[in-house]
């Protein structure tokens, strides 16, 4: 599964010259725990439905439409897991969850507010993208209208969410569990699900190859789930993508923006992996986890595209260094400056990491602010705030925090800190 894990590489990241370069993660549900089980587990018996009868109570409370089936209690999560659905759920295409009761209480609150608000403001018919096979990627989103940098491209609820426990049997109960939850549901969406991108041509673990190949993990109540949104499940892979996603587990849902100019007919791409990892790397990922080989124009050059990685670890090392030193022994590439800064902005766009470009309007901010220019601190701390709102959300601490850099400079720790130092 895609998982975007908004670490907030924001305003306090900066203080800590320990901090890891690699400012975004997104990692991926637990790789080895459907292809090695594929391989490894014996043929499993015909699945049958989970029994009803025993177990199914808990939890009753709430939007759901069907009484919850459970599994047996499980010492290891302290509680039972257990498929809950509503069909009525957005607009009639339902929801299945699988989980704790206790979770699914909070995941039932969120429901019954989404049922009061209003809807997401792009629902099936008004996105401005279609989906068509794209060679050597199965289907694709190709933008239908220009867009531009900020603009929306989907946004949407999922129709299942499911507990990434690891200890139902792969080949038995967790499969027979998935598609109790996913028979549950409108046979509309049903259909879909089983429509979507799968790895193994195994039929035995259908539903969980399902989900492997298409959820983006989602925390609910503390606790990582995996949850599949069938329009996005459609967006291919890309490393230097150009279109940015974030989850937002208070309104369960997934939204996708532009991050720079695409035209009508282009192909719309996120990106399933850390953009900053090297070639190798990446390729690696991509293959053990979805089965593909990258051939975006990033990957087309290999090793040769891993220099400006080098470069950006090389400057974001510096500018995160706050310890002032002796400005006689460094030069002018090796101290921080707005140059430096700067550059660093160009090359992220460089490799197409506009979706990532937070971090490195950030740096400016800070730089700018740390030799006392209120200007340029302000103007790079609102593409800050402007940034984390595609790669984190609106209401995200990271977008926060910017704003309030940007409406009060010199409060912050950064100002004039390297004002006698050399720029
Ligand atoms: C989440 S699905 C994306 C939509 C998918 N192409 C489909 O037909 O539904 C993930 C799968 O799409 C394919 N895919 C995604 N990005 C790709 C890329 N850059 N190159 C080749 N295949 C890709 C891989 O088969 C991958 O396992």
């Amino acid at each position: 599964s895609i998982e975007k894990v908004g670490r907030g590489a924001g305003l306090e990241a900066h203080q800590n010259t320990d901090e890891e370069l690699i400012i975004s993660d997104s990692n991926h549900w637990d790789t080895t725990s459907l292809g090695g089980s594929i391989l490894n587990q014996e043929q499993s018996p015909f699945l049958q439905p989970p029994d009803s009868s025993p177990n199914a109570s808990p939890g009753s409370n709430g939007p759901w439409t069907h009484d919850p089936i459970c599994t047996e209690y499980r010492p290891a999560l302290n509680s039972t897991l257990c498929v809950y659905t509503d069909t009525t759920f957005n607009n009639g295409r339902g929801i299945s969850i699988f989980t704790t009761p206790e979770i699914a209480s909070q995941i039932a609150d969120t429901i019954s507010s989404l049922k009061a608000a209003e809807p997401l403001s792009i629902q099936a018919k008004t996105h401005p993208w279609t989906t068509i096979p794209v060679p050597n990627k199965g289907i694709g989103v190709i933008a239908t209208e220009p867009l531009s940098r900020g603009d929306l491209v989907s946004s949407f609820h999922p129709y299942l969410v499911l507990h990434t426990e690891n200890i139902l049997s792969t080949t038995d109960e967790r499969e027979k569990f998935l598609r109790l939850a996913i028979s549950q549901l409108p046979k509309s969406s049903q259909e879909q699900f089983y429509d979507l991108a799968k790895m193994f041509d195994d039929e035995r673990l259908v539903a969980q190859d399902v989900v492997k190949s298409n959820g983006f993990n989602l925390d609910v109540g503390g606790v990582v789930h995996v949850a599949v949104f069938p329009e996005a499940s459609r967006f291919n892979h890309a490393c230097d993508p150009n279109a940015q996603y974030y989850l937002t587990p208070d309104t369960l849902s997934h939204t996708i923006h532009a991050t720079r100019p695409i035209q009508p007919n282009e192909e719309i791409t996120i990106s399933y992996t850390t953009p900053f990892r090297s070639y190798a790397q990446r390729q690696e990922y991509l293959k053990t986890a979805y089965d593909f080989t990258c051939s975006c124009s990033r990957c087309q050059k290999g090793e040769e595209a891993d220099e400006p990685l080098h470069e950006i670890n090389r400057i974001q090392s510096i500018l995160g260094d706050w310890i002032p030193r002796d400005p006689s022994t460094s030069t002018e590439s090796s101290a921080p400056s707005v140059r430096l800064a700067e550059q660093l902005i160009r090359l992220y766009q460089s490799l197409g990491l506009e979706g990532w470009l937070d971090y490195a309007y950030g740096n400016a901010a800070l730089m700018y602010n740390s030799i006392g220019s209120i200007r340029g601190a302000k103007k790079y701390a609102h593409l800050a705030a402007e940034s984390a709102k595609l790669r984190y959300g609106p209401e995200s601490g990271d977008v926060a925090a910017w704003k309030t850099f940007e409406g009060d400079t010199q409060g912050h720790w950064s100002w004039m800190i390297r004002k006698s130092r050399p720029i």
